[in-house]
């Protein structure tokens, strides 16, 4: 579905990511571990094409869109909720909703995404600037879904949420999971990804340092635990 091929990425003089390969195959939900700095915002903004100064090759259900600018590679399927989830803070949680075109027919219109949602739908009318954050979270994810993302990259969506909205959080990738919705995401909390996760990669100075299956990660975890020095 997601393919990645030997990326490499720098700031400047400094590189931050060293041939990076890895794949998400589709309904796969993979996660991205490593220690702050390690590159995994990087990647991600790489397979969006949203950093440019990077070589490497990213591939979409088979097609090669290394070449492509983010908007078009939004068109394509992929989908992108950044760390700062990228609400529009005068918008209304509608108006944020409805904003990105949608890619052919939604699996998820806004009458789908309210089901799913049921907070986003009481809030319809707020502006983005008086959502939690937990609200923002479940926004940005409900933006790039009904705008027919078919792959989500994203980064550490739980990051600073409480437990109850981090289990929310839990329930929607596995229902876009079911959906047939393939997820590449930055988690750091190990706990959750395993709950959510077929596979996991671990990042460590820009590079793939271990890659390991949901069910060896109790096996894993005292490297997984050194590596994110936990
Ligand atoms: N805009 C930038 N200019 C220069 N260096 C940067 C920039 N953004 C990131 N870096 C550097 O690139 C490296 C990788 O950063 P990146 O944000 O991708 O890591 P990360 O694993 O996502 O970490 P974090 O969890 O802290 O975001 C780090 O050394 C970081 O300092």
């Amino acid at each position: 579905m997601l393919e990645i091929t030997a990326v490499s990425a720098a700031y400047g003089e400094a590189r931050v990511l060293h041939e990076v390969s890895l794949r998400v195959g589709a309904g796969e939900v993979v996660t991205l571990v490593g220690r702050n700095g390690a590159g995994k915002t990087t990647l991600l903004r790489c397979v969006m094409g949203l950093h440019t100064q990077a070589t490497g090759r990213v591939a979409l259900e088979g097609q090669d869109i290394t070449g492509l600018p983010p908007h078009r590679r939004a068109r394509r399927g992929l989908g992108f909720v950044p760390d700062d989830r990228g609400v529009y803070a005068q918008l209304s949680v509608e108006e944020n909703l409805t904003l990105p075109p949608v890619r052919g027919a939604s699996p998820w219109p806004l009458e789908r995404v309210y089901d799913t949602f049921p907070v986003l739908a009481a809030r319809r009318r707020f502006p983005g600037a008086k959502l939690s954050g937990g609200e923002q979270q479940m926004l940005a994810l409900a933006r790039v879904l009904r705008a027919g993302a078919r792959v989500l990259l994203c980064d550490e969506p739980t990051e600073g949420l409480a437990p109850v909205i981090v289990q929310q959080i839990g329930e929607i990738i596995r229902d876009a999971k079911q959906h047939g919705v393939s997820v590449l995401l930055i988690e750091q909390n190990l706990r959750f990804a395993a709950t959510v996760a077929d596979r996991h990669y671990l990042l460590a100075q820009g590079r793939v340092a271990l890659e390991v299956a949901n069910s060896g990660i109790q096996e894993h975890e005292h490297e997984l635990m050194a590596h994110l020095g936990l």
